[in-house]
C-alpha cells in the first residue's frame, strides 16, 4: 500500500461527482486516478480497478450503490484487505454496511452540496462516517483537510435520521410547491406574472424549487425512497398540512387560535429566542442580498490577480472617475468563475463608467465580464 501517494479508484467516474473527484485528486492532491463507469469508462474491469488502486471511492447512483458495492466485494475476494474504501452516497446506513462486508477500511462520506464549480468543498458541510479506520487515518486526515469542507462526524444511522429532515423534508416541500405552482399559477398570470409580486420568502423558496427541478431527478427520487426515515417524516408533514387545511376550512375563531398554538407558538418556544433572532436576521440579510442582485445597473469584473491590493485597484478606477457604487459583492458566474459584482447608482454617468471600464481592461486590473443597465455600447473590452 502506498499510504503517502495512494492511487485512487472511482466507481462512477463519469458522473458529476466522479468527474469532480477526479479533478480534485489529480489537481489538488497530485494523485493518480483510475475509474470505471458503464457509461464511457470500461477499459478496466471491476477486478482490474481494485487491483490498480489503494483507495476506492463509490460515486454511483444512490439506488444502485449497495448492489454495486456488493459486486465489488465479491470481485475483490480479499485483495482489498489493506485498502481504504469510501462512498459519497446521500444515504449512509446501507452503503456503509455493504462496504463493511469487505475487509477494507471503510469511511462513508456525504458532501452537502452538488459537485461545486470550485476546486474544493470550501464553505460546504461534509458528513464523515468513520466506520473502520486504522492505518489509513493519517492520509485520510490529509484528504479531509485538502477538501476544505466543514466536516461533521456522525454514525451512519444518525446521518440518515438527520437527512430525513435536512434533505427529505426540504426536497418534499419544494417538490410539492412545484406541483402547486404548476396547477395554480396559470390562473394568475403564470410564474412570470407572479414574479413582480415576490416576497423575499417566495424568492428564496422559488430558488430552491427551481434548483431541485433543474438537477438530476434520480437524486431527489432516491433520497425519498431509499432513506427509511423519510416516510415517517412525510407522515408528520402530511398531518400538519392536513390539520392546517381543516382549521382553515372550519374558519372558526377557535381554529385560528389552534393554528397559532400548534403551528406558531409551540414551535417558537422550541426554536428559542436566540435562534429566532438569528434566523430572522439571516432572512433580512438574504433579502438585502437579493435586492442587490436584482439591481438592473451593475458591472461584473473578473480579477485575474489573486493578491492583496487588486480589489483596491479596481475600486480606485471608479473613484478616480466619480462613479458611485451602490453595492459590491464577490460572486460567481454560472460557470463558477470568481467575480466582483458592483451595483451602480441610478445617476451613474455612462461616459465615466465607460472610461472606468476601459481603464480596468487597459491597466490589466481585471476583465469586465458583464455590464448591464447603463449604455456603454462604445466600449469594446
Ligand atoms: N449531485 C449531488 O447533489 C450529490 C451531492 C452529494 C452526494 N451525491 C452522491 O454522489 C453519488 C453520485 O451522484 P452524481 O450526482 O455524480 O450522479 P450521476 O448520475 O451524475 O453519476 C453517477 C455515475 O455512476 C455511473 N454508474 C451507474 N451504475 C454504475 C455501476 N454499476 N458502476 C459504476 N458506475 C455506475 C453512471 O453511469 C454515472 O456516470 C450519488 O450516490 C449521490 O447520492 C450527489
Ligand atoms: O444542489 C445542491 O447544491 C444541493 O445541495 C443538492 C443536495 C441537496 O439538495 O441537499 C442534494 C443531494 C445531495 O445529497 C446533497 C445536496
Amino acid at each position: 500500500m502506498n499510504y503517502a501517494k495512494p492511487r485512487i479508484g472511482l466507481v462512477g467516474s463519469q458522473g458529476s461527482y466522479g468527474r469532480w473527484l477526479r479533478h480534485f485528486f489529480e489537481a489538488r492532491m497530485g494523485l493518480e486516478v483510475f475509474g470505471r463507469d458503464p457509461s464511457g469508462e470500461t477499459v478496466l474491469s471491476e477486478r482490474a480497478l481494485i487491483e490498480a488502486v489503494d483507495v476506492l471511492i463509490f460515486c454511483a447512483p444512490i439506488r444502485q450503490t449497495p448492489a454495486v458495492i456488493q459486486h465489488y466485494v465479491k470481485h475483490a475476494a480479499g485483495i482489498e484487505r489493506k485498502q481504504l474504501w469510501m462512498d459519497i452516497t446521500s444515504i449512509k446506513v446501507v452503503p456503509v454496511a455493504a462496504m463493511l462486508a469487505s475487509q477494507a477500511q471503510v469511511v462513508g462520506l456525504h458532501p452537502m452540496s452538488a459537485a461545486p464549480k470550485s476546486p474544493t468543498l470550501r464553505g460546504r458541510a461534509m458528513v464523515v462516517c468513520q466506520a473502520r479506520l486504522d492505518t489509513w487515518r493519517p492520509w485520510f486526515e490529509q484528504f479531509l483537510a485538502a477538501t476544505e469542507a466543514d466536516c461533521v462526524h456522525a454514525d451512519a444511522d444518525q446521518h440518515d435520521r438527520i437527512m430525513a429532515l435536512v434533505q427529505g423534508m426540504v426536497h418534499a416541500t419544494h417538490m410539492a410547491q412545484g406541483a402547486v405552482l404548476r396547477e395554480l399559477a396559470p390562473a394568475v398570470g403564470g410564474l412570470e406574472g407572479i414574479r413582480p409580486f415576490s416576497s423575499v420568502g417566495y424568492e428564496l423558496d422559488s430558488a430552491v424549487t427551481r434548483r431541485i427541478l433543474a438537477s438530476n431527478p434520480a437524486i431527489y427520487q432516491d433520497i425519498q425512497f431509499e432513506n427509511p426515515y423519510v416516510e415517517p417524516m412525510l407522515e408528520r408533514l402530511a398531518v400538519h398540512v392536513g390539520a392546517l387545511c381543516e382549521l382553515v376550512r372550519s374558519g372558526h375563531d377557535t381554529a385560528r387560535q389552534q393554528l397559532r398554538e400548534k403551528l406558531l407558538d409551540k414551535s417558537r418556544v422550541y426554536v428559542g429566542e436566540q435562534a429566532l433572532a438569528e434566523g430572522s436576521y439571516a432572512f433580512e440579510r438574504l433579502g438585502y442580498l437579493l435586492a442587490d442582485l436584482r439591481e438592473p445597473r451593475y458591472i461584473s469584473v473578473f480579477l485575474p490577480l489573486d493578491r492583496p491590493g487588486s480589489l483596491r485597484a479596481l475600486l480606485s478606477a471608479f473613484e478616480q472617475r466619480g462613479v458611485n457604487l451602490d453595492s459590491i459583492h464577490s460572486s460567481r458566474s454560472a460557470e463558477g468563475e470568481l467575480l466582483f459584482r458592483m451595483g451602480l447608482s441610478r445617476d451613474c454617468d455612462a461616459d465615466a463608467l465607460r472610461d472606468a471600464m476601459l481603464a480596468i481592461e487597459r491597466d490589466g486590473i481585471g476583465r469586465v465580464v458583464e455590464a448591464a443597465g447603463v449604455d456603454v455600447s462604445s466600449v469594446n473590452p
